[in-house]
């Protein structure tokens, strides 16, 4: 029996945590995505797989963690992350799906890497998360 495709889950707002990024951090990392989904590669990225579309619906039996470029911008409006790096490690998934399900070497592998390395680069300016006082000079 064909096992029924699974909805991508949302993202998991039912634990929203309690303190959440600063918006100063939250902001650089909604930039950072913004940039990534202007990349010629982003297209494939910029939602999740469909696998109606792709007729590949055995894809979430493999893929147990779908991820995607519109579900981490998501994330980060309604305040899913506490630190960047969680941002970070969502983009890993979302790069380490396609590999495994495609293979490392397939196009669409070399294209997932291309918009993971932009990204780290957008990333590595991420501000401190306590920002320094703002002094007032006399
Ligand atoms: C990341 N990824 C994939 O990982 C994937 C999964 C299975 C088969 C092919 C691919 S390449 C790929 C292509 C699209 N393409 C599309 O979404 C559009 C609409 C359906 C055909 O082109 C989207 C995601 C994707």
């Amino acid at each position: 029996t064909v096992p029924a495709p699974k909805p991508p889950p949302e993202p998991d707002m039912n634990n929203l945590p309690e303190h959440p990024m600063p918006p100063h951090q939250k902001k650089h990392a909604l930039n950072s995505i913004k940039a990534v989904k202007r990349l010629k590669d982003a297209g494939p990225f910029l939602h999740p797989v469909d696998t109606v579309k792709l007729n590949i619906p055995f894809y979430y039996n493999y893929i147990k963690r779908p991820m995607d470029l519109s579900t981490i911008e998501k994330k980060l409006n309604v305040n899913a992350y506490e630190i960047p790096e969680q941002v970070l490690s969502d983009f890993k998934v979302m790069v380490n799906n396609c590999h495994l399900f495609n293979g490392k070497d397939s196009a669409i592998s070399h294209m997932v890497n291309n918009i993971e390395a932009s990204f780290e680069k957008h990333m590595l300016n991420m501000p401190p998360k306590d920002l320094p006082a703002p002094t007032t000079h006399k």
